[in-house]
């Protein structure tokens, strides 16, 4: 097959596969057959690359990524054929795709054999990354793990000829392949050579942000929050996209590493007709987005990480001139942002209010609380859990509120299916249809929408509360309460279950060991003071009730039920705090290594942390090859970072040491736990 014109391709596949006659006409009558360059085949979920050679006229300039489902009654499940074809239609970037000439352009950092290895991997639309560094064997990195690509180290004869084929490495070491989105950032010894490069590849994948494509129209400032690498980046350049082509709104993209609009003077077709403006040095992002409102009159904007506190004011302000805003920035959940004295203006700012004697007793003597300062800069906030799950918090501000009186916020989940595999094509795989099928379909989202830990006070019925919130939690693990009953009728007990419509939470269980509570008559525990002293010893909440009618019971059980529901959220909002805490702190350290000791070659002190956070900061300063000391004892301990400069140089004393705690007056752009008081001129 090799060789043939696409349309012969497709037709000798047709072919193949025994295609019917009616569906084949239907596949060529498709205008979008004109186009096809390349396609792979996914038959039954298995993926078989179909290699055919690209052609090398310019003429292909665009292309994107397409995906046509074949469905027959003889296979079990939809067949795939992923498709690569030219377009000139103004955008039409689908899903996942790098193919063509950007991922030649990636490719052709690395040696010729590395390529030929890079292009046998049966998953090379999904490459994440590639990874050399000086003395190592290289590695691209999948979604599926490492694939090492030549048993032979990388030599610096290597790293010179990838870095000669890209632009300029800016101050933060990051540089771009001229109208691509791939981003490639620099590793560099003492002396400021070049020791490692890792390759990210960039994509603009249509669809990838259909999700939250209702919240987008009707003009809502999003944040997007996610660790790196979980495609924030992706997601905000499809906004852009949707907003300047879909909508069409004046967007304007303040383009801090050229990460959204690619490199070069030129912007990427992934944006669409957004316009970009570069940022010269990363710490003066805020005036760039001050500029883009003042000189360019924008509907919308956006922002790939607002890590500042001088950005997150910049924003703000922009928010207050109703301008639509979206935005990125680095964290796991909400409380991140919350608990991040440089950010949490985004949601609104946080302060401490005192109580009075009577409020803090109805408060169980608490005296103070935290409270939202104000208005929320973003009207929604997006937590990205993964490429394919998104948690979406409709009031940002509701979120905030929640969290801060303790209560779970009310949050959409949406699931991502690609390549086809939705759950639209689950039905149509059960469905009885007979004839041929085809449908040509981009990524597709599924929005799940879950009223999770619903507050009680809503007015819902407490059965329906009681199960949404117990079979439920943040992660959606499903757990029952197991219940161990004494002296009552198990059958009355399922009555009682089965009455409330717990029964998918609750089970009755026979060891006492493995229960969450136990519940007995009084009169029957009365006289077994035992089996009272068996229930102490298992530490289990203890429920007696006088009869065994069906109404007892039930108060009982919803007394446990509500119980557990308490411990568990306990346990998972401390959880949830211990990670928060821990990705503060090393985001804190990164942001200090990237935006000073490296870049400024000046010593940085974090904010003082537990013992087992200063050992991650340190872990990670060593990632980096610098050098960490450990400053101050017990509960004052921090971290100073030392830059490679002097460690081979003995710090002079009249070095400035930045720290990440409050510095009036400093213009120092540190990260997302400075205190910057300055207004952006
Ligand atoms: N929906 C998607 N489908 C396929 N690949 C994706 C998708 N979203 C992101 N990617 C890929 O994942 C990688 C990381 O994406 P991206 O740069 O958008 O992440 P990020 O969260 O902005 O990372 P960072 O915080 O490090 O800048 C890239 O190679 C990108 O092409």
């Amino acid at each position: 097959m090799l060789g043939f014109g696409p349309l012969f391709k497709i037709m000798v596949l047709i072919v193949e596969l025994s295609y019917t006659k009616s569906l084949k006409s239907r596949i060529l009558q498709n205008p979008e057959f004109s186009k096809i360059q390349m396609f792979n085949l996914h038959l039954n979920h298995q993926f078989f690359p179909l290699k055919f050679p690209r052609p090398s006229s310019s003429s292909f300039h665009r292309r994107s990524h397409d995906s046509v489902t074949l469905r027959r009654r003889e296979f079990h499940r939809p067949i795939f054929l992923s498709v690569v074809r030219s377009g000139t239609d103004g955008g039409g970037y689908k899903y996942g795709s790098c193919e063509g000439d950007e991922l030649t352009k990636l490719l052709s950092l690395l040696p010729e054999t590395m390529q030929a290895k890079l292009l046998s991997h049966e998953n090379l639309h999904d490459l994440v990354e590639i990874v050399l560094d000086l003395g190592r064997v290289p590695l691209a990195r999948f979604p599926s793990g490492d694939f090492v690509l030549s048993p032979n180290p990388i030599s610096l004869i290597d790293l010179n000829h990838a870095t000669s084929q890209v632009g300029m490495f800016a101050a933060d070491n990051r540089a771009g392949i001229s109208r691509t989105l791939h981003r490639i950032s620099a590793i560099r010894n003492r002396t400021g050579v070049i020791v490692g490069l890792t390759c990210r590849v960039g994509r603009a994948v249509t669809g990838s942000a259909d999700s939250l494509r209702s919240l987008v129209k009707d003009g809502n400032s999003l944040l997007l929050i996610g660790p790196p690498g979980v495609g924030k980046t992706t997601i905000i350049r499809e906004i852009a996209r949707m907003l300047a082509d879909d909508y069409k709104k004046r967007v304007m993209i303040v383009d801090t590493s050229n990460e959204i609009g690619g490199d070069g003077d030129i912007p990427h077709p992934g944006i669409g007709n957004a316009r970009r403006m570069q940022v010269p040095k990363f710490d003066i992002q805020h005036k760039v987005l001050i500029e883009a409102v003042e000189n360019h009159m924008p509907q919308a904007i956006i922002i790939d990480e607002i890590g500042t506190k001088l950005e997150a004011i910049a924003a703000s302000t922009i928010a207050q001139r109703g301008i639509q805003l979206v935005a990125t920035a680095h964290g796991v959940t909400i409380e991140n942002l919350i608990m991040n004295p440089s950010l949490d203006m985004l949601v609104g700012g946080i302060q401490s209010v005192t109580l009075g004697d009577e409020e803090a007793s109805r408060r169980h003597g608490k005296k103070t609380i935290q409270e939202r300062k104000g208005p929320s800069t973003f009207t929604c906030g997006v937590e990205i859990i993964s490429k394919s799950e998104l948690r979406v918090h409709q009031s940002l501000e509701s979120t905030v509120d929640s969290l801060l009186s303790g209560r779970r916020p009310t949050v959409k989940i949406c699931k991502i299916n690609s390549y086809g595999f939705t759950s639209k094509m689950a039905t149509m795989e059960n469905e009885q249809d007979t004839d041929d099928e085809i449908t040509f379909h981009s990524q597709q989202a599924e929005l799940i929408e879950k009223e999770e830990f619903a507050d009680p006070s809503n007015g819902k019925s407490y059965a329906s509360d009681c199960s949404e919130i117990s079979t439920q939690n943040t992660y959606g693990v499903h757990t029952f309460i197991r219940i161990y009953v004494y002296g009552i009728s198990e059958t009355s007990v399922m009555r009682a279950i089965k009455k409330m419509k717990i029964d998918d939470i609750i089970q009755i269980s026979q060891d006492m060991g493995d229960s969450d509570g136990f519940l007995a008559l009084h009169s029957k525990l009365k006289k077994t003071p035992q089996i009272h002293a068996m229930a102490e010893s298992h530490n289990l909440p203890i429920y007696v009730t006088k009869t065994s009618s069906v109404d007892q019971i039930s108060k009982a059980i919803r007394a446990l039920v509500t119980k557990k529901t308490e411990d568990k959220d306990r346990v998972v909002i401390e959880e949830e705090m211990k990670s928060s805490e821990k990705v503060d702190a090393l985001e804190e350290a990164r942001l200090a290594i990237e935006q000073i000791v490296i870049p400024k070659e000046e010593p940085v002190e974090l904010l003082p942390r537990p013992p087992h956070l200063l050992s991650a900061q340190i872990d990670l300063i060593r990632e980096y090859n610098l050098k960490a000391v450990k400053v101050g004892k017990d509960l004052n301990a921090f971290i100073r970072i030392i830059p490679v400069s002097s460690t081979i140089h003995k710090r002079s004393s009249s070095m400035k040491i930045h720290n990440t705690l409050s510095q009036p007056n400093s213009e120092t752009p540190l990260n997302g736990i400075a205190r910057l008081p300055l207004l952006p001129e």
